[in-house]
Parts: structure tokens; sequence; C-alpha cells
């Protein structure tokens, strides 16, 4: 897209993935336009070794790069590293910690999420979001003795899988494991292997694969304390050691149905006279007493009551709408987010917003949900600076193709972990059937089918049904005839439907 006349400046806010994708992306259109791109992080996020799996699934590496290999690679591209302090969006101006305001003719909003915590200002309660937050989580787990882990998604899922050395209570509210990704059939299946292979396993000293102070040491920075970093890339905790203290490898114990009632220090609990409870260990039922002094007691909906070092709340995310955009009008979802249509305005003329930050609210494909996920805030963000060109040279563009399924990729407990659509049946009511196959310890593949048509799948382990399976939720083919046969593993599931 060549512009006759300037359309310019394009503010982007933020430094992680949907933010420098939808600078790449402007820079790429506007080749003489400049694009600024804000962020409070010393460190900006790259999408590298991007490769496009099938029709919608993806993989990709992020990488923290110093900005200044990105303005190398787009001289168009100028960072600043500030945060906005405030939007004044009917004069079309950003203002500055710095001091310096920016006046955009459209402006990107990529300021991503933080950590919901269940107490906020506790600090014995620590979320993880950016890479400052990981390290303080690092350091504090060298030396604890015992933790307990709160909420029933992606992080606490990895948490309990890479902690080493340190006893591990997993409160979640859920009956079973991971209600974000699975059923209680995959819950049941992967539980299966965390508590033996783990409870058997010597503790392993890892290499470190990557270094998340690296590229800061590089670009010769520091973050800001007051100041939220970007979200982490996949195989952040292969950059830390997740050890404590103890020569045991893994020591979980999950207590389901509850919720965080009350947090004492340890002052507090003493006048209580409460009994906490010892760690359960698995061989042994009975209920003993805890005679240790911890840090910090929690008392649970269900009653009991643990010590431990500190907790983590890995209880969701909120999008970061505030303090910065105080004082504008914008149209909020029930989430927090910036409520975006489908071509990614929010409700304010020329502001546009994507990855963590929005929710979508524009009519969705039936197989298709927003998640806050890294592919998610990649496709929106260069989406977004498809929308802004687009409208820039006065057209509207039509809804980009990988908002057409949901897919994800990612790996948990060393499975490859596939969603497909409707994964969870999530919004289909009874009105429903699921069809399983499972071998423990190899693989579990689940779809979800209505009126013959299938509408998601679960693919764990190496199933290699992803891409097959895609493409049955893509064409709606209607498979009633073939019944079981479709999970049938002496079926070439693939010539089928050549
Ligand atoms: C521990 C962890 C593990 C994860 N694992 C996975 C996974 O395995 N797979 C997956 O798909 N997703 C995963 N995610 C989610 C994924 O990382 C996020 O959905 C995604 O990175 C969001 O990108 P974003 O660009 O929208 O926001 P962010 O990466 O949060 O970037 C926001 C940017 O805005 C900047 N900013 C904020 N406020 C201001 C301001 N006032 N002024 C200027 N700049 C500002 C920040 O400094 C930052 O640069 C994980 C998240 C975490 C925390
Ligand atoms: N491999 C991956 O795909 C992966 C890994 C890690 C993180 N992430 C993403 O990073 C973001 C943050 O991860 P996360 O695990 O914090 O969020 P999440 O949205 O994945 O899970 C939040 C969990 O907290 C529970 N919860 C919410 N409030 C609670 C409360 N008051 N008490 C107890 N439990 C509560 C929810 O039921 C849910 O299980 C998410 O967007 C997530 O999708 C993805």
């Amino acid at each position: 897209m060549e512009a006759a006349r300037s359309v310019g400046p394009f503010v982007v806010v933020g430094g992680g993935i949907a933010g420098v994708t939808c600078a790449e992306q402007l820079a790429v259109n506007f080749p003489a336009e400049d694009i600024l791109l804000i962020t409070a992080s010393p460190v900006i996020k790259a999408v590298t070794n991007f490769k496009q799996v099938s029709k919608v699934l993806e993989e990709f590496d992020v990488e923290e790069q110093p900005s200044t290999v990105l303005e190398n690679r787009f001289p168009n591209i100028k960072v600043i590293e500030s945060a906005v302090k405030q939007l004044k969006s009917e004069e079309h101006c950003i203002f500055m910690e710095d001091g310096h305001r920016h006046v955009y003719k459209k402006l990107c909003l990529c300021a991503g999420a933080k950590p919901k915590l269940i107490c906020e200002g506790n600090p014995y309660v620590l979320g993880i979001r950016d890479t400052d937050s990981a390290q303080e989580f690092q350091k504090q787990l060298k030396k604890a003795k015992r933790i307990m882990i709160v909420g029933n998604g992606g992080i606490a899922l990895e948490l309990v899988y890479e902690i080493q050395g340190c006893e591990v209570i997993w409160a979640i509210k859920d009956k079973a494991i991971g209600n974000t990704f699975f059923d209680a059939g995959a819950a049941e299946f992967l539980t299966s292997k965390l508590m033996s292979e783990k409870s058997e396993a010597k503790i392993a000293h890892r290499r470190t694969i990557y270094t998340i102070e690296g590229a800061r040491k590089e670009s010769g920075s520091k973050a800001r304390a007051d100041n939220v970093g970007s979200a982490l890339g996949p195989d952040w905790h292969g950059g830390l050691d997740l050890k404590g203290p103890e020569e045991f490898s893994h020591s979980i114990h999950i207590e389901t149905r509850c919720e965080v009632k009350k947090i004492y220090l340890q002052e507090e609990f003493k006048i209580t006279k409460k009994k906490p409870l010892a760690f359960p260990k698995h061989q042994d039922k009975s209920v003993t007493v805890d005679k240790e002094m911890w840090p910090v007691y929690v008392e649970l909906t269900n009653g009991t009551i643990y010590g431990c070092d500190f907790l983590v709340s890995a209880t969701g995310v909120t999008p970061n709408v505030h303090p910065f955009l105080h004082g504008n009008n914008f149209d909020l979802a029930e989430d927090g987010g910036l409520k975006v249509d489908d071509q990614m305005r929010t409700s304010l003329p020329d502001v546009y917003a994507a990855g963590d930050i929005c929710t979508a609210c524009w009519q969705p494909s039936p197989v298709w949900q927003q998640m806050r996920l890294w592919t998610q805030a990649r496709q929106m963000g260069w989406y977004a600076a498809k929308c802004m060109a687009a409208a820039s040279l006065g057209h509207s563009i039509d809804m980009d193709f990988s908002f057409e399924l949901f897919a994800h990729v990612t790996k948990f407990f060393n499975y490859k972990v596939v969603l497909l659509g409707k994964y969870n049946a999530q919004g289909l009511g009874s009105d429903h059937e699921l069809m399983l196959r499972c071998t423990r310890g190899q693989e579990y593949v689940k779809v979800v089918m209505q009126n013959g048509r299938m509408m998601g799948a679960v693919l764990i382990g190496e199933t290699d049904l992803e891409e097959t399976f895609e493409n049955l939720i893509l064409n709606q083919m209607d498979l009633s005839s073939y019944g079981e046969d479709l999970l049938d593993p002496n079926i070439d599931i693939e010539d089928y439907f050549d």
C-alpha cells in the first residue's frame, strides 16, 4: 500500500508482541511515514522463527531484544523508552513520563495486561508477568521450603511441573486441574503424569538455555520498578532455575474446590490459635498439625490452613487500562478490556487496540474465541496495523483469516498440546457430543461434535491430527456417517479426507 500524501505519524504504545508486530507492519505499509513505538519496558519483544504450521496454527519464538535491533531493521520506526502518562484523545496527543508529548494521526494501544492478584499489596503474594517478576519469584523460591500456588490456568500448570526442591500446595477452585484448557478427562490424563513421573525423578540440574538478562544487558537499561514490562515468552521458565533449597525433586499436594479465604502474617496467626495442617505426604493419609513456623498462613474456604513461605497468585490478568487512559471515554468490556470492533477500533476516533489490553467485541466466527495468548497478540497487532493502514487510505478490509478458527499450540507437562475451535464445547450448551481416544502416558484426543460437524478438539501428545482436524472444523463437513471411525487409530484419517 503506498500513500500519496502523509497519513502519519502513527503511534503505537507497548513493546510487547502486539505493539512490536503492529509497528513492524505499519513500517512495511508506510516506509515513508514515521512510526513511533512507545514502551515502558527497557527491551522489546520480537517474534522470531515464525512458522505457519497449518492454515491457522502457528509457532514462533519470542525474543527480548534491545530496541536498536528493531530500529535498524526498520529505519522509519523510532522506539521511545518511556511510559505514557496520559492520553488526551480529543487532542490526538499523548503525554509521556519523560515530559515529552507526541501527536498522532492514528494510535494503537498495546499496553498488555497485568496479573490479577488475589490480594493486592501483600508482599507474600507474588504475580508473574514479566522478567522482573519472574526473577523476583526465582529469588524467593531459592530459600522457600513450601509455597502455595493459587489458580488453575497456564501459569499454574507450568509452575507445578517445573518447580523442584520445594513443597508445593496447589489450591484450585475446580474439581480438576487446568480448567482454562482442559476438561476432567484431559486433567486426569495429565495428573497421572504429574504424580508418577515427578515423584520418582531425581532432581535434575538444568542447563540454562535462555537468559532473560541477556537482551537487557545489551540494551544497557534496567526496568523501573513502577512500570510493567512485557509478558514473558515461550519457555520463560527454561531460563530460570526453579529450584527450592531441598534435595527432593517434586512434592505437590492439590487442594481442589477451594479458594483463599484469608492470609495471615505469622504474628497475626499466632493470636488466632488456629491449627495449620502439616504438608500431606501422599503415602501418609493421617492428618497432623504443623509444628513448624511459617512467615505466612493461608486459610482456604474448605477450612484447611497451611503455612508457607509465600504464595503465587496465578489467577489471570486484567487489561492494562489504568491509569494512563483515565479521562477518556473508552467503552470497556466486562473483563475490563478496551472494546474493539472488527476493524480493531476502540470506541474513540483514531484509537485502535490490540493484544491483551483489548476485548474482541465483534460477532466472532462460531469456532473462535478470544484468549489472552501471544498468538492472538501477534495476529491482532498485525491485523490492527492493516486496519489502520486501510483506514488511512479510506478503505476498510475483511476480517483476517486467523480469526476464523481458534488454534493454540503449547506444551504442558512436556506434552505437546493443541487446542482447536470450541475445544471445551464453550458456548455449545448440552447440544454436543464428545468422542475420545486415550492411551495413558502417550496421547489424549478429544473431539467436540455438534449436528455431525466437528466444532473443536483437544490433542495431547504427538497425535499428528491437527492439520486434518483443523480442516474438518473449518470446512464444517457433515461427518455423521464416519461415526467412531473418526478416532480409530487403525484408520489413516488423513487419507480418508483427501
Ligand atoms: C508467565 C507467562 C507465560 C505465558 N505463556 C504463554 C504461552 O505459553 N503461550 C501463549 O500463547 N501465551 C502465553 N502467555 C501470554 C502472552 O505472553 C500474552 O498474551 C502476550 O504476550 C500479550 O502481549 P501484549 O503485546 O498484548 O502485551 P505485553 O507483552 O504485556 O506488552 C505490553 C507492553 O506495553 C508496555 N506498557 C504498559 N503500560 C505502558 C504505558 N503506560 N506506557 C508505555 N508502555 C506501556 C509494557 O512495558 C509492554 O512493553 C504467557 C504469559 C505469562 C505472563
Ligand atoms: N502455555 C500457555 O498457553 C500459557 C502459559 C502460561 C500463561 N498463559 C497465559 O498467560 C496469562 C496469565 O496466566 P494465568 O495462569 O494467570 O491465567 P489463566 O487465565 O490461564 O488462569 C487463571 C486461573 O485462575 C483461576 N482464578 C481466577 N480467580 C481466582 C481466585 N480468586 N481464586 C482462585 N483461582 C482463581 C481461574 O479459574 C483460572 O484457573 C493468561 O492469559 C494465560 O492464557 C498461557
